[in-house]
């Protein structure tokens, strides 16, 4: 167990998700965590549930931090940055979330002498099964690169990327658990057309969704090898990869990627 302090500003979906990983997996202890949000709600819930500290003064959160996650919509961060900006510590890891927050950009308010990264977590962090972007600024050392990543493993993959590429996490990564719940809730609405309960259709659909995405990662097959392993001569695979490839399942999204992409490079 580290004895670091950690702080998330702004406690909803995406700090909670974090937070809950570092606890479970035992990375500090839970008094070494602090969290602060506007309204108490989320504050009263994240006690009851992982028994951190919690504040609604962003400037406390701020000074006890060794490592120091911005976790508001990217529409707060400018204020927020400005609210705590004098109370963070001089070697603080700086942690950004949020899409299309440049480096330039955080380091012009936060100070060119601050170790930042720009980061993009996504929700499976919830389940311990994220996957997370990092781009560390040039005041960051590669022992403080190893120890952000030390601590999201609790949660998350990391990769470390040229900031070039941040947008593209955003789409591939941040974002698209949003496309795989769209896909399946069609599953599920398909098989309950077909006569299972709701309940039955989610977890024959989930889980498919689930082994697959282990297959690409354990197997290190392309995803094409394994499609045509699931795809018999005159079977009933390739009817429904037919259809798919005439609706323009592949076309629809590369076009949601990359609008998904713009949007974070505007943000
Ligand atoms: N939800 C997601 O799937 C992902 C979100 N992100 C990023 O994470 C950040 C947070 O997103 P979510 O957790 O989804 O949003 P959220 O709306 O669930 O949480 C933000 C929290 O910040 C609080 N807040 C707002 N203004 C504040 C202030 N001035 N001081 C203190 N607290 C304040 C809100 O009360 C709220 O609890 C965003 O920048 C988002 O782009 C990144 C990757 C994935
Ligand atoms: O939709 C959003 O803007 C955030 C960033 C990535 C996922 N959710």
């Amino acid at each position: 167990m580290r004895d670091l302090h950690i702080s998330f500003i702004g406690c909803g979906n995406m700090a909670s998700a974090m937070i809950h990983g570092i606890i479970k997996a035992g990375k500090v202890a839970p008094d070494n965590v602090m969290a602060s949000n506007r309204s108490r709600e989320k504050l009263e819930a994240i006690h009851a549930s992982c028994d951190i500290r919690t504040t609604t003064d962003n400037c406390e959160a701020a000074a006890f931090a060794d490592v120091l996650f911005l976790s508001v919509k990217p529409q707060f961060y400018e204020q927020v940055i400005c609210e705590i900006k004098d109370d963070i510590r001089p070697e603080c890891l700086i942690v950004s979330i949020a899409p299309g927050k440049t480096l330039a950009w955080l380091s012009s308010l936060l100070g060119t002498d601050k170790k930042i990264l720009r980061t993009m977590p996504n929700t499976p962090a919830m389940v311990g099964e994220g996957m997370m972007g990092i781009c560390p600024n040039e005041r960051m050392t590669e022992d403080d690169v190893h120890l952000l990543q030390d601590i999201c493993k609790s949660f998350s993959r990391t990769q470390v990327v040229g900031e070039h590429l941040m947008d593209v996490v955003t789409a591939v990564s941040g974002s698209s658990p949003a496309y795989v719940f769209l896909f399946i809730e069609a599953m599920a609405d398909a098989a309950v057309a077909g006569g299972m309960t709701r309940s039955q259709a989610y977890e024959f659909a989930a889980q498919s969704v689930l082994g697959s995405a282990k297959m690409v990662l354990e197997t290190g097959k392309h995803p094409g090898e394994l499609k045509d392993m699931v795809c018999s001569p005159a079977g009933t695979t390739i009817e429904a990869v037919r259809v798919l490839e005439d609706k323009g399942l592949r076309s629809a999204v590369f076009e949601a990627m990359m609008a998904c992409l713009d949007k974070s490079k505007g943000m």
